[in-house]
């Protein structure tokens, strides 16, 4: 058999570990299908002396990890640190320029810096590969870059963090607190290392922008994706959604919008009522779930584990079997020139029904207030629903869904009640995933 490849690992967190015992459990079967062994050499990491339940002993610990793409017993740097800048960034460019391939699971990195790494490794002549980055375990770059190729792909959408997953999912089946069962998420591995980014729907946000990039041929454009999170949904909006035959998930969609002659580039991520009987809505847990549609293939659905140590590593191994077997591919499914730039999309004229959650004051007017700002921007309301009664000076939850309409008027109708004392706290919009 041929010469191993040699690895070198930044990062012994929960993938840097699944990576180590995934290389470790299948070795013989990796390396018939690499056609050469695969072998750690070095590994790098905060704290030498953690526990992390694997052995170490066989591989050299670098104590800097941005050195490691020096090291002369290296092919291949897998980065599984984390963060869009710092030591991740910075070993990145380092194994790039020291013509080595990198592999990594971050999409903060590759969305805020992707173009430009993958432009130095066409330059060098390196492969650059990110399958784990987006949707975990699931071969949904290999799926848009490879089994898609053919196609003309207009839309691409899905469930892609599995900590909200997990959350809202878990909200709904036990009613528990949102707090405890982000606790929870973060126990398993799920969460990011700062939080935020999942439940404020920033690494969802990531990955639909390295998605929408290599599904459309459009250059990368995080700072265009319209980004919402899960915090401000209560127990009560998961309640109120279910009795209205919708469950809640954060959805990332992105489109592109032909108009005269060009295109522009739609990208948003927000909670979504989606109805108990579409598939989405059986989406639990951590799994991810996208969805592309194209001119000859029609719709694929991608489904599975979206995060944790083994299906994330499953995704880095498979990117270094593909560097075993010599297969570079572009890094954005075509070379950096050829990929278009695109205009944003305005989202005011889109369609939809919407899900509006107010807290209110329990007083006499406020459900006038509201009812007329809906009239006045034309916003035609299919049902409205308060919850219960307050004590004296107490509050309420009021649910309304619109019939469809453009988003504008929903705007327009949000800004003059804007500073209203009729509303306790600013309104929750969730658009209604059709059937
Ligand atoms: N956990 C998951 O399910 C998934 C994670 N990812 C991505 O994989 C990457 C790693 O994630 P996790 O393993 O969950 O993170 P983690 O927090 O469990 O592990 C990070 C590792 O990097 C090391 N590290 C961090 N900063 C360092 C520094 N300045 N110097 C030296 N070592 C440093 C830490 O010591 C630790 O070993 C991230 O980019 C994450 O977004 C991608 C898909 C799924
Ligand atoms: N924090 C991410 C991990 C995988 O990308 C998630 O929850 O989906
Ligand atoms: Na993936």
């Amino acid at each position: 058999m041929a010469e191993p490849l040699r690895i070198a690992l930044a990062g012994l967190g929960t993938v840097g570990t699944g990576v180590i015992r995934l290389i470790e459990t299948n070795a013989e079967l990796i390396a018939r299908r690499a056609g050469r062994p695969i072998a750690i050499t070095s590994v790098s990491a905060r704290d030498r002396s953690k526990d992390r339940g694997v052995d170490l002993s066989p591989y050299a610990w670098e104590d800097d990890l941005t050195s490691m793409a020096s090291r002369g017993d290296v092919d291949v740097v897998v980065e599984l640190v984390g963060g869009s800048d710092g030591p991740a960034l910075t070993l990145a460019r380092n194994t790039i320029a020291g013509g080595k391939a990198l592999v990594t699971a971050n999409k903060a990195m590759v969305a805020h810096h992707g173009l430009e790494l993958a432009r130095r490794a066409e330059d060098a002549g390196v492969a650059l590969k990110f399958e784990a980055a987006v949707a975990g375990g699931i071969p949904v770059i290999k799926g848009l870059s490879e089994g898609a190729a053919a196609n003309a792909i207009d839309r691409v959408y899905g469930i892609l963090n599995g900590t909200c997953n997990y959350i809202l999912s878990t909200m709904e089946d036990t009613g528990r607190d949102f707090a405890d069962v982000l606790s929870e998420a973060q126990m398993l591995g799920y969460a990011e290392a700062d939080p935020t980014f999942d439940i404020e729907g920033v690494d969802a946000a990531h990955k639909l922008a390295i998605l929408a990039s290599i599904g459309f041929g459009a250059r990368l454009d995080f700072a265009s994706v319209d980004t919402a999170g899960i915090s401000r949904i209560l127990a009560a909006d998961i309640a109120q959604a279910a009795a209205l035959g919708f469950v809640i998930r954060l959805i990332g969609m992105a489109e592109l919008e032909s108009a005269d002659g060009s295109c522009r580039l739609f990208q948003r991520v927000q909670p979504h009522l989606v109805p108990v009987d579409h598939p989405l809505a059986h989406v639990d847990g951590a799994t991810n779930a996208v969805v592309a549609e194209g001119n000859f293939m029609g719709r694929l659905l991608f489904q599975g584990a979206g995060a944790g140590d083994g299906p994330t590593a499953s995704a880095v191994v498979a990117d270094i079997i593909d560097i075993a077997r010599g297969e570079k591919g572009a890094t954005f499914s075509m070379p950096v020139s050829e990929l278009e730039e695109m205009p944003r999309a305005q989202s005011g004229h889109r369609r939809g029904r919407n899900y509006i959650r107010f807290i209110v004051p329990d007083k006499p007017g406020v459900l006038a207030e509201i009812t007329a700002a809906m009239r006045d921007a034309d916003v035609s309301i299919e049902s409205l629903i308060q919850k219960g009664r307050a004590e004296a000076g107490g509050e309420v939850l009021l649910a309304m869904v619109t019939h469809e309409g453009p988003e504008s008027a929903v705007t327009r109708a949000l800004e003059l009640l804007d500073g209203s004392d009729s509303l306790a706290q600013p309104p929750l919009v969730m658009t209604i995933v059709g059937k």
